[in-house]
């Protein structure tokens, strides 16, 4: 087949079950299908997500979800979720998902649709080349169970309790959008993400018990265990999917309360770069930290996407700006931040103090990472003494970014 006998169309909702085949198919879950389906169905969105058609069927698929994620200074903020993208194996390096990438990002960008784009990639070598940047990493924690305390922590007077799921939600939802309202990363969720989160469909287990929960006033905790022994004893395992506490107090008790499980031997938590864990502990190295790749972003509409967040200092330069995928993007951009960090983004043909790229504006978008680090990689360059480190300082967040929720 020649790589002109692709067309790319706009799904309908009744692709479900074939788009579903697909992503069966490409991410090697072959005996799941019912529940890919299941699982696609709470937040497909049929008008956004694109199909790449051969011989009358479906060769490649991705989607964009309608949500927010929280942005410094600007708090919940509009972002094109990609997700479900996969093609077929027989059809694979003949540029469909190049196809499906271009229709995705100049689609958002003819439509007025969200300024950003962000995903996590299965693999990190995909997206690069379509302008995304690595806009946070996430730590994976490893806690030796009853690890003890440093000496003073509070755990204030509130117990933690284990609840069940329909007694959990209505308490565990307000909490996360008080969280999500300012902690740089978070996404915004509405019903169908938490169910996407939540999912608790065999596939989704990995051979764990179903979610539990367990809640404080300011903060919870959904996990699964698996039960296990060694020639030493119990060697159980405890496997955070979701935690939130929205004060010290609440964060050590529910971090004392899944370190004091009995039969357990480790505790694993993901957790942003910054996350306090390892401080609360009297032997640190209790905590083994394993860094991934998180978020990636992409700034569709570069002008519209700076100026969607608050700056900490007020700057002035103009940039020259790489972006090969998206060229309306590319060339001389004046920016400024005002005393109060509002930017205002206009184009201009004065000589450049910065060259750089969209995708490594993107990964430092959210605070993650800092442009004199992009500087120090090669990948930003100054023309002008001073101005790295004065748009590095700009970018910069209270916390680094935190994104835990793969979508
Ligand atoms: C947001 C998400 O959903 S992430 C999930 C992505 N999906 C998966 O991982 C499922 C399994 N993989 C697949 O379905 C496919 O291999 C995909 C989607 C990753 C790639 O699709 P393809 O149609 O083969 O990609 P396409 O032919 O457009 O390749 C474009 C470029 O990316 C490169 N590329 C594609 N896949 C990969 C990869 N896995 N690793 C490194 N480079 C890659 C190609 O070599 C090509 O490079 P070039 O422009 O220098 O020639």
């Amino acid at each position: 087949m020649a790589n002109d006998d692709y067309s790319v169309r706009k799904l309908t909702a009744d692709d479900l079950p074939e788009f579903s085949r697909v992503i069966v198919k490409a991410f090697l879950s072959d005996d799941d299908f019912d529940s890919v389906v299941e699982a696609e169905r709470t937040v497909f969105e049929p008008e956004r997500a694109t199909g790449v058609v051969a011989d009358g069927r479906l060769a490649g698929v991705g989607q964009i979800l309608t949500r927010s994620v929280c942005v410094p200074g600007r708090g919940q903020t509009p972002v094109g979720g990609v997700t479900s993208v996969g093609v077929a194996v027989d059809h694979r390096r003949r540029g469909v998902l190049t196809r499906l990438m271009r229709e995705q990002l100049h689609g958002m960008h003819e439509s007025g649709a969200e300024p950003i784009a962000a995903l996590w990639a299965s693999e990190a070598a995909i997206y690069g080349r379509f302008g995304y940047g690595l806009a946070t990493d996430y730590i994976r924690h490893e806690i030796t169970a009853k690890t003890p305390f440093r000496p003073g922590v509070d755990l204030g007077d509130d117990r933690v309790r284990e609840v069940a799921r329909d007694e959990a939600m209505p308490l565990i939802r307000p909490i996360y959008d008080r969280y999500a309202a300012g902690r740089v990363g978070a996404m915004g969720r509405g019903d169908g993400n938490w169910d996407y989160h939540y999912l608790d469909l065999p596939y989704a287990r990995r051979g764990m018990s179903s979610l539990r929960f367990a809640v404080h006033p300011d903060g919870y905790v959904a996990y699964r265990v698996r039960g296990g022994w060694s020639d030493r004893g119990p060697d159980g395992r405890v496997v955070v999917r979701d935690f939130v506490a929205t004060t010290p107090q609440a964060y050590a008790s529910i971090i004392r309360h899944l370190l004091d499980i009995d039969l357990v031997g480790q505790v694993e938590i993901n957790g942003g770069v910054d996350e306090p864990l390892a401080l609360l502990l009297q032997t640190p190295r209790a905590a083994l930290c394993h860094r991934f790749d998180g978020l990636y972003m992409r700034l569709v509409d570069l002008d519209r996407a700076l100026c969607a967040r608050g700056y900490a200092s007020a700057v002035d330069v103009v940039l020259d700006v790489a972006d090969e995928f998206c060229p309306w993007n590319a060339g001389r951009w004046r920016f400024t931040v005002d005393t109060d960090g509002t930017a205002e983004v206009t184009r201009d043909t004065g000589s450049p103090d910065v060259s750089t790229s969209s995708a490594d504006l993107a990964a430092a978008f959210l605070g993650g990472t800092r442009i004199a680090t992009l500087a120090a990689a090669g990948r930003v360059r100054e023309h002008t003494p001073g101005t790295v480190a004065a748009l590095s300082t700009a970018f910069l967040a209270e916390r680094p970014p935190a994104c835990l929720e793969v979508f």
